[in-house]
């Protein structure tokens, strides 16, 4: 039996000393990521205890309802934004903030200003909150640029610029994913501790998966390689056909596809050439992960992190999963160019 390993499993490591540990990697750090990440943790846990609420809301009067003492009480996704907003803030550690909730990027003010931009979706899959099915929070994480006043150019740079991106899905249990760059590790909250305690350490994705994840209901509006990819997973030449999955929470789709394998589409269609999922805090944040976890992702013309984003709320077509899954529909997509 190895005893190093089986004492490894068994070790209880908080998202807290994992961060730590990484930082004393680096002799030069002086803390400020593990302060930032502090917040965001503390952000999605607060999150996290009002989503669990969320289904009282007529009972006791939250999201959007008038409470027992005749307050009116905050959408969730409101809310989420201002937890955010405020927790980065806090950490003194930021300098730009960008939500999906807000037309225009924040900037800190100069006493509590920091080195990192913080993209994020404070509660992606909001349609799912009232059936109580999985959400989520996505962020991605910038250095500002070297000299010069903070602006919005810190923001838009390419996704292979981020230093870190994860995300916190609010489940039936709330996972925390996190890749600083050198790999992706899933943590999983325990309520009653109120501590995220790694649970999934080094997640690689299957390198081809059985699942695909997609809303078909777009169908009749995609273009030709989409289409074709789409029917080669439900009739393939050999093999099995695919299972389709699909939440509508692109937290939740990503995470089942980053664990059990396979691919996740948004694709542009005839209504939407652009896709639906917004750059920045939405395709970025997951492109990262994928590829840090030996998968891929694909916006149907490049590689998705080696765009440059043209503005905050900007929208990608997004393919992103297991690599020869994503290396199929880039062959379905080359073939297409050649004709
Ligand atoms: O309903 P559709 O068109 O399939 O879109 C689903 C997608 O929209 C989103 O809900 C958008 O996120 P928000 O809830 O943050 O606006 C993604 O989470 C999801 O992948
Ligand atoms: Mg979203
Ligand atoms: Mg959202």
């Amino acid at each position: 039996m190895d005893h190093a390993a089986d004492a490894h499993r068994t070790d209880l490591m908080t998202i807290t000393r994992f961060v730590l540990n990484e930082q004393s990697k680096h002799p030069e750090s002086r803390g400020d990521f593990t302060i930032l990440l502090s917040h965001i943790v503390l952000g999605c846990k607060f999150v996290c205890s009002a989503v669990n609420k969320a289904g009282l809301a007529k009972l006791i009067g939250l999201a959007g309802e008038t409470n027992v003492q005749g307050e009116e009480q905050k959408k969730l996704d409101v809310l989420s934004n201002e937890v955010f907003i405020k927790a980065l803030v806090s950490s003194g550690r930021t300098c730009i903030l960008v939500s999906e909730e807000d037309e225009e990027a924040t900037f800190v003010d100069l006493s509590k200003r920091g080195k990192y931009c913080v993209v994020f979706d404070p509660l992606d899959g909001s349609s799912n909150i009232d059936c109580g099915v999985s959400i989520g929070t996505i962020f991605g994480i910038y250095m500002i640029k070297e000299g010069g006043e903070p602006s919005v150019e810190d923001v838009l740079q390419p996704g292979k610029n981020m230093v870190a991106a994860g995300y916190c899905m609010y489940g039936s249990s709330c996972t925390f994913v996190l890749s600083a760059g050198r790999g992706v590790n899933g943590f999983t909250l325990d309520p009653s501790l109120g501590e995220f305690i790694l649970t999934h350490p080094d997640i690689k994705i299957p390198k081809k998966g059985k699942i695909y994840s997609v809303n078909e209901g777009n169908a009749k509006n995609w273009d030709g390689p989409t289409a074709k990819y789409v029917e080669k997973c439900k009739f393939p030449k050999d093999g099995s056909p695919k299972s389709l999955r699909y939440i509508g929470s692109m937290v939740a789709d990503v995470h089942r596809t980053l664990l059990y394998g396979g691919i996740f589409l948004y694709p542009a269609d005839k209504k939407s050439p652009n896709g639906k999922l917004r750059v920045l805090y939405e395709v970025f944040p997951m492109s990262f992960l994928m590829e840090q976890a030996g998968g891929q992702a694909f916006t149907g013309k490049q590689r998705a992190l080696d765009l440059v984003p043209k503005n905050i709320h900007e929208r990608s077509p997004i393919f992103l999963g297991s690599y020869d899954d994503v290396e199929e529909i880039k062959a379905l997509y080359a073939a297409e160019e050649q004709k």
